[in-house]
């Protein structure tokens, strides 16, 4: 490991008691729990500590509402299912490739210390991130979003070996592709060959996008068992995006929601350009309440909220969630960011603190669409995992294992993985090798 990579300069501590702070979180004194995967919850959420001077219930000081936006806890049962499967295969994976030379801060698993008994300390950390998720559950769009604006076509055995390899680091969705038409989106000609092949990996959904109802009955004989439908909050990008207004994309996606519905069929909506636009600059979030609004009331579940070229900032992220969540509830609702201006981590600590717990995200940061010139990458999934580890909240994905799927894709598209925490991990690792 590298003196950069050396979190502080414990030389330069000022007083014990910092120093006392900080052995708190680290590797020795922050062991995590065996019964929840490492990822004891304590010092976010102030409670669930088993030992006698560990948290108790949340900090007093801090008992009102840290952002007025927060919707109240969350079930968190959904995660709890690959608890186990992900606890064995962690501790196995820490053993075989990272031996004793990497310490626990790299560790997927890793959480800071369930031993929070130093007031002080978890006042502060209550007080500006008591409203974070237990549980944040990430969609993974890298086989659809991530590949669609791939100029050479990514041959269909490595979409699928990259889907497997995504479900079995035990993220809960995986976008498998799209049944759009191939003269606009050439690299996704092979939805259907991709959705039978993946279509019977159990632990994933896999939702395909749908622009149509033509979209929507291939991607049902396909075997797909989700969908989604993807309107714009800008005119000009709904028109060169899906070749029609909003007005005429929302009277399709009311004909894909209805046939969905007959077959029992989950319907996601996206709204894309929620922030800023190719072709029209700044969005008003009055728009991306409307959009989203109407996909919410014609049955989509979830609505995901897509900064498609990655403009957006905490300044017009906050506002824009605002406006839309007095129309749709909070627990229905996604953020996609876009990581053009490195603001996507930022931006999803600040949706998190609003109360979203759905994050979507690209591994390796793969991404861009096609119709929107300028967009980078999705934020990239392993960056995303490596924030919500630190902060507590539990993802229940193998990071190790994502990062292999994502050295996978990237190899096979001949370019360095996009995430900077794939790329600072690997080089722990190999530094370590040379010891
Ligand atoms: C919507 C259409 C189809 C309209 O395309 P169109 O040309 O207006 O459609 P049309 O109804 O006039 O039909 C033209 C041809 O397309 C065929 N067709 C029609 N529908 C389908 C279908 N579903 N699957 C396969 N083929 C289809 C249809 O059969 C016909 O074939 P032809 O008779 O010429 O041989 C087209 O514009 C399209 O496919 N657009 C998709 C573009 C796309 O996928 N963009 C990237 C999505 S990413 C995004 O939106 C942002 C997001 C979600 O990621 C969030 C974010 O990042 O912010």
């Amino acid at each position: 490991m590298s003196s950069l990579e050396e979190p502080l300069g414990f030389d330069k501590l000022p007083s014990m008691s910092t120093i006392d702070r900080i052995q708190r979180f680290s590797a020795g004194a922050c062991r995590p729990r065996g019964d929840d995967m490492g990822m004891g919850n304590c010092w976010i959420e102030g409670r669930s500590c088993s030992t006698s001077n560990s948290c108790d219930e949340e900090s007093e000081e801090y008992g009102g509402e840290a952002f007025p936006w927060r919707r109240h806890a969350r079930d968190v049962s959904e995660g709890e299912a690959f608890n186990r499967r992900s606890s064995s295969l962690s501790k196995n994976r820490i053993k075989y490739s990272v031996g004793h030379i990497c310490d626990s801060r790299y560790l997927p698993d890793h959480q800071h210390s369930c031993k929070c008994n130093d007031r002080g300390f978890r006042s502060i950390t209550n007080k500006f991130l008591k409203g974070l998720p237990k549980f944040v559950k990430i969609v993974e769009v890298g086989p659809r979003d991530g590949l669609q604006n791939e100029k050479n076509i990514v041959p269909t055995s490595v979409k699928v070996e990259l889907i497997r390899r995504l479900v079995s680091s035990g993220l809960p969705v995986v976008e498998a592709t799209s049944f759009v038409s191939p003269k606009w989106v050439p690299q996704l000609a092979d939805a259907k060959e991709v959705m039978t092949a993946v279509r019977d990996l159990g632990d994933a959904r896999l939702p395909v996008l749908t622009p149509n109802l033509k979209g929507f009955e291939a991607a049902v004989a396909a075997g797909a068992k989700e969908v989604a439908v993807f309107a714009s909050a800008s005119e000009s990008f709904s028109k060169s995006n899906i070749n029609c207004s909003i007005e005429e994309s929302l009277v399709h996606y009311r004909a894909v929601c209805r046939a969905a519905k007959e077959l029992s069929i989950p319907v996601r909506g996206y709204v894309s350009c929620v922030v800023g636009c190719p072709v029209e600059g700044a969005i008003s979030p009055s728009k991306v309440a409307y959009v989203a609004k109407e996909l919410y009331n014609m049955g989509c579940f979830e609505i995901s909220l897509g900064d498609t070229i990655g403009v957006g900032t905490p300044g017009s992220v906050i506002p824009m969630l605002e406006a839309v969540m007095a129309v749709v509830p909070a627990e229905k609702l996604a953020v996609h960011f876009h990581d053009t201006y490195g603001q996507s981590l930022p931006n999803i600590l600040v949706s998190l603190q609003m109360g979203i717990s759905t994050v979507d995200s690209s591994v390796a940061g793969l991404g861009g669409c096609p119709y929107a010139k300028g967009a980078s990458g999705n934020v990239a999934t392993e960056d995303v995992v490596y924030m919500l580890n630190g902060l507590g909240v539990k993802t229940n994905v193998d990071l190790r294992k994502l990062m292999l799927a994502g050295d996978f894709i990237s190899e096979r598209l001949g370019r360095q993985s996009g995430s900077k925490t794939a790329i600072a991990l690997s080089r722990v690792t190999s530094d370590a090798s040379k010891i």
